[in-house]
């Protein structure tokens, strides 16, 4: 297949472009280096440096050349960040998916993979482990603007017959099992690489965000699912769409909160975490934790790293290899 990849110098983008890569397909990133980095884009994956706000550009790009799939990473992605400026993330991540959906849509493309999320499920009454077919209730801007792209790809299959499919991922983790990609975001907010940046002193200390959720130890519980796991679903969806869309959550159907995520950093290095509390950062709902029996049943999916000594080894593998990131 020739795949195109937007956002695939980021974190998740250029692990899926990686195994994408690593099965025999061609791959071409579509970024514009907001917060990737040109050393993640894996070896022989071609760049075209767009901006998917251009729409002129961005049309040109998809209408020139042709398409077996297209995979949609690039997005502003921090649920805090959402609370506090709420109409740019929600015009910016509608826009830029809005211009890419209808560039796709006169460029002929036929298939569509899209980053969903966790965050559309904010309210805490609700069942857990969360169906995909459970009650939509964004808890931030950020999780608002993806299910607005949701119900836009909802309407090109309708009026268009663009097949697509949303993944709604849980926590993305862990770094790539060959060690040749891992997360840099900057600046970091997520919770394990921030902790094993503390517990190897590149950092003061983690601060843990509140207390008193209504969760075993008063911490929020996350289900996090390794990242090439994530990149395999990616690769089993796109055979799904010959003739149907599809919307799957992808996680390990198992959470941890998040004082057991910093003891099981402990326990895998064998040193110290340094951490205090912090106030509860605004928008975070309590638990998430996913039930993907559906792409599991439908795909054969069946995540292969799927422990937190597997998901923490990798990331603090990749970390120790590159203390400076990407470093650019
Ligand atoms: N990381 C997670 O835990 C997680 C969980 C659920 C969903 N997601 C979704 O997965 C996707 C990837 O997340 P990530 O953690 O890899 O983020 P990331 O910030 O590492 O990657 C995003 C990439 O998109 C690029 N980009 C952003 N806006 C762009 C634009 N307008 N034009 C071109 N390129 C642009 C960035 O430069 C970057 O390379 C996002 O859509 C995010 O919402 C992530
Ligand atoms: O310094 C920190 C950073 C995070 N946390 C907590 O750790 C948990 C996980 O936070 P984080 O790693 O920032 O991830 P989320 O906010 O859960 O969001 C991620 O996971 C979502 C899906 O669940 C995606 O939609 C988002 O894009 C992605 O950033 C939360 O309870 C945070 O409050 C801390 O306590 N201290």
């Amino acid at each position: 297949m020739r795949c195109l990849v937007t956002g695939g110098a980021g974190y998740v983008g250029s692990h899926v472009a990686q195994e994408l890569l690593d099965r025999g397909h061609q791959v071409v990133v579509l970024d514009n280096f907001s917060t990737g980095h040109r050393k993640a884009i894996p070896v022989g994956a071609e760049l075209r440096e767009v901006d998917l706000g251009n729409v002129e550009e961005t049309k040109y790009l998809l209408a020139k050349e042709k398409w077996d799939v297209v995979l949609h990473f690039a997005a502003l992605s921090l649920v805090g960040d959402s609370m506090n400026d709420p109409c740019h993330y929600l015009k910016r991540n509608t826009e830029t998916s809005l211009n890419l959906i209808q560039a796709c849509v006169e460029g002929g493309v036929k298939k569509f993979i899209f980053s969903s999320t966790a965050a559309l499920f904010g309210g805490e009454n609700r069942v857990v482990p969360i169906p995909d077919d459970a009650g939509i209730e964004p808890g931030s801007p950020y999780g608002e603007s993806k299910f607005f792209i949701e119900r836009a790809l909802k309407w090109a299959d309708k009026i268009y017959g663009l097949k697509f499919a949303c993944l709604r991922y849980f926590n993305a983790a862990g770094a790539d099992i060959h060690g040749r990609l891992g997360e840099d975001h900057r600046p970091e907010t997520h919770l394990i690489p921030l902790a094993i940046d503390a517990m190897l002193g590149r950092r003061p200390l983690l601060k843990i965000f509140g207390s008193d959720y209504p969760t075993n130890d008063g911490t929020c519980v996350r289900d996090y699912i390794h990242v090439n796991d994530l990149a395999d679903a990616h690769i089993r969806s796109i055979d799904q769409l010959e003739h149907k869309s599809v919307t799957y959550n992808l996680g390990n159907g198992r959470g941890f909160s998040n004082l057991e995520i910093v003891r099981g950093i402990e326990r895998v290095s064998g040193r110290s975490v340094p951490w205090e509390w912090g106030e509860s950062r605004i928008g975070d709902p309590a638990v998430l934790i996913a039930d993907s029996s559906r792409i599991r049943k439908e795909t054969g999916w069946n995540p292969k790293y799927s422990s937190l000594d597997d998901i923490i080894g990798t990331a603090l593998h990749w970390r120790e290899k590159n203390p400076q990131g990407y470093n650019e």
